[in-house]
């Protein structure tokens, strides 16, 4: 089979790790027998840069045109004076927007070999690790309200409708199904109006799904379990800001931000995969990135997009043996030697079968 992906690799540690993540898909077509044609396109800084502009319409018209895209990350320092809407970030939430990619599904999975790189305890990791699937709104909520800035004051606004909050909610349910049957809708509804008619469509989804078990859970005391007590969770629902924000808290349960993968959906099988982590200007440069969440997304990319079940579990595999063996990059390497953004692709590509 021959794939159309749309790349953008972006900025910061991001053209470093979409080289990885191409290795190893160069790899899989080798062994499988498929064909993954790329097409490089600019967006973010790397765009600013080039064209005055963060998404330009090329970006968007191939995006459209492809199967999926895979994308690194966006922004850093150099653009962080730009007005609003002139910042290298609204080139993925004009992607996420004009894609229809409403589900971001953020699977924050322990494996056992990264156990001393979480910085939890072993009583609260216990034996059989750690699994949580964070099913995020994508395109609604305050990333996408009204906003602006009015002499000395600023606003920004939440809203979500109805349909909005349904359609990742039955995403949610959906999911939970083929896990543990566990859903924690996260919202702030002692507060908020918008998370009364969260709650308030969630419960009615539920219906539907007698088998899951639910709870109503609010932000503050969600951060706060996540920590305490994690094995109590196994689908997160939340709106946009709170997914983003609590998975990043969730990542650390992986052992590292680098090791969160992330897959953005919408109604047809087109989904846009990154790792959910920046473009760590920190970082930039220095060949010590994790390439991992990348080259996971890319799993999770041939398993929901291009149903390639088999191909997706040897990305997933290959990941494990290279962590098995020992190998780490300077994020998870808890004190001990470590290896380079480069040389962890190309193990991980050394174990693909
Ligand atoms: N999807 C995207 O393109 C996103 C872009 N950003 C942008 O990225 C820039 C930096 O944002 P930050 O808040 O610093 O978040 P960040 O996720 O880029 O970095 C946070 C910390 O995690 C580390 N880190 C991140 N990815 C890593 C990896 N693969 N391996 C090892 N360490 C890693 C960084 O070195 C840094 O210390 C900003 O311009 C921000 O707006 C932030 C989040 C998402
Ligand atoms: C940079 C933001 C637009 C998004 C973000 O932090 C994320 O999606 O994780
Ligand atoms: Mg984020």
């Amino acid at each position: 089979m021959n794939y159309k992906l749309a790349v953008i690799p972006g900025d910061g540690i991001g053209p470093d790790i979409i080289r990885e993540a191409k290795k190893v898909l160069n790899k899989v077509g080798e062994i499988y027998g498929h064909n993954f044609e790329y097409t490089d396109l600019l967006a973010g800084g790397a765009a600013l840069d080039a064209e005055g502009i963060p998404l330009p319409q090329k970006t968007m018209d191939v995006c459209k045109e492809s199967d999926s895209v895979l994308l690194g990350a966006v922004g850093g320092p150099k653009w962080d004076n730009l007005d609003g809407k002139m910042r290298p970030e609204q080139a993925l939430l004009g992607l996420r927007r004009g894609l229809g990619l409403f589900a971001n599904l953020r699977p924050a999975v322990l494996f056992n070999e990264l156990k001393a790189a979480c910085p939890l305890k072993d009583e609260i990791i216990g034996d059989d690790g750690l699994d949580i699937m964070c099913v995020r709104e994508l395109t609604g909520g305050i990333y996408f309200g009204k906003r602006g800035t009015e002499g000395t004051k600023a606003f920004d606004t939440l809203e979500y409708s109805e349909e909005e909050v349904r359609r990742i909610a039955i995403r949610a349910f959906d999911i939970a199904m083929k896990r543990n049957k566990k859903v924690t809708s996260v919202d702030k509804a002692n507060i908020l109006d918008s998370s009364r008619l969260w709650r308030k469509v969630v419960d009615e989804v539920a219906k539907d799904y007698p088998e899951v078990s639910y709870e109503h859970m609010y932000v503050d005391n969600a951060a706060m379990q996540l920590i305490r007590y994690p094995k109590q969770f196994d689908v997160i629902l939340t709106g946009n800001m709170f997914g983003d924000i609590l998975s990043d808290e969730a990542s650390m349960i992986t052992g590292s931000i680098g090791m969160l993968p992330s897959a953005s959906l919408g109604e047809t099988g087109k989904g846009m995969y990154e790792p959910i982590h920046g473009s760590a200007p920190d970082i930039a440069g220095q060949n010590i990135a994790n390439p991992i969440a990348t080259i996971l997304s890319v799993s999770m990319m041939l398993r929901y997009s291009f149903n390639l079940e088999k191909e997706a579990d040897a990305v997933e595999n290959a990941v494990k043996l290279v962590l098995e063996k020992g190998y780490r990059t300077k994020d998870i390497c808890a004190g001990a030697p470590s290896i380079g953004t480069d040389e962890m692709g190309d193990l991980i590509v050394k174990e693909l079968k």
